[in-house]
């Protein structure tokens, strides 16, 4: 009888160890409840959240990602266990992201683009005023709107052989005053000047070398290497650090702010043109044909 109730004793602390490992094994790694273009996984022991944006083929701007990033992002924002974030792509050695998706600038109505617009200030005021320390790990191409997102970011680490760039004015359109402002602040006037009117899409090692990106990797070591920075760069205090990046940040988003309905009415108004519209489609097309 000692022996049976021995033996029992043994397997229910058996039991009881293994469902205490099991907690925390699986506390360790939290899975918000993500949606499936938007995955994010937060590790408890360092609170430092992965947001893997997962919107096939190239993770393109659209409504619905515009939307589910900007809400994961507030959410992270307010959850006091996240100390910090990494931004990146499902798509490695391929795309970061492809920027915002032209689809939505083609044939739209007024209302749809203002629509639009509106989601595009809102992405930026929310990931422009993470008050969190954010490092994107460029895993692949990054035109246009994946530039700027990225951008929006602390620290850039990123693949090499890929391209990165505000290239708008190719496709004939034109950034906005605060993906302008974002390159100036990252690279410089001059630089800033140059790439934007050229539309000119850097090499890696091309970006590195006008600062914007901070560091150039081996696809295998993007995602390590912005651990490695998040972890020395939420070392400082806060709400020191966000305050500090509020302040220097502040300007461009409080003119946003302050006239969001003035820059919608902008973007309508420059993307109805015909002769916008005509290279809109042209450029849409172009992308369509490249594959054949
Ligand atoms: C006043 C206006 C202000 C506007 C401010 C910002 C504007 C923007 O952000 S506009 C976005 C401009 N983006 C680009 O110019 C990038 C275009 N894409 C590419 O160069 C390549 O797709 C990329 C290098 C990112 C990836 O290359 P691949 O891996 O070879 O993929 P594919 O080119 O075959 O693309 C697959 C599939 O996706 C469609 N696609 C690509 N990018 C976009 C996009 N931005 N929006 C919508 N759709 C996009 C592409 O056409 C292919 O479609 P299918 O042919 O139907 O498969």
């Amino acid at each position: 009888i000692q022996a049976l109730q021995i033996s029992e004793n043994k397997i229910i602390k058996t039991k009881m160890l293994s469902r205490a490992c099991f907690r925390q094994f699986s506390a360790s790694i939290r899975r918000m409840s993500s949606t499936n273009i938007v995955e994010t996984n937060i590790d408890s022991g360092t609170g430092f959240a992965t947001v893997t944006l997962s919107q096939p083929p190239v993770n393109s701007l659209d409504k619905n990602l515009l939307t589910a990033i900007t809400d994961r992002f507030k959410k992270l924002s307010d959850d006091s266990s996240v100390t910090g974030a990494i931004l990146t792509s499902k798509f490695d050695g391929k795309v970061f992201s492809a920027g915002l998706n032209i689809v939505d600038m083609f044939q739209k109505s007024d209302d749809h683009l203002g629509e639009f617009w509106g989601m595009v200030q809102e992405w930026y005021l929310t990931i422009q005023g993470f008050p969190k320390p954010l490092v994107s790990a460029i895993n692949g191409h990054a035109p246009t709107g994946g530039c700027a997102m990225a951008l929006m970011s602390d620290y850039r680490v990123m693949v090499e052989g890929k391209t990165i760039g505000l290239n708008e004015t190719l496709l004939g359109i034109v950034a906005p005053f605060f993906f302008a402002d974002l390159m100036i602040a990252a690279v410089g006037r001059r630089h800033a000047e140059f790439a934007l009117n050229n539309g000119y899409l850097y090499t890696s090692d091309e970006a590195l070398k006008i600062g914007l990106v901070d560091e150039v990797v081996n696809l295998d070591q993007v995602v390590p290497t912005a651990l490695k920075i998040l972890t020395k760069m939420t070392k400082t205090p806060q709400p020191a650090y966000q305050v500090c990046k509020n302040f220097l940040r502040k300007e461009t988003m409080d003119t946003l702010r302050n006239d969001r309905a003035g820059d919608i009415a902008h973007f309508v108004g420059f993307v109805q043109q015909p002769n916008v519209q005509k290279a809109i489609g042209g450029y849409l097309q172009a992308l369509k044909q490249r594959k054949k």
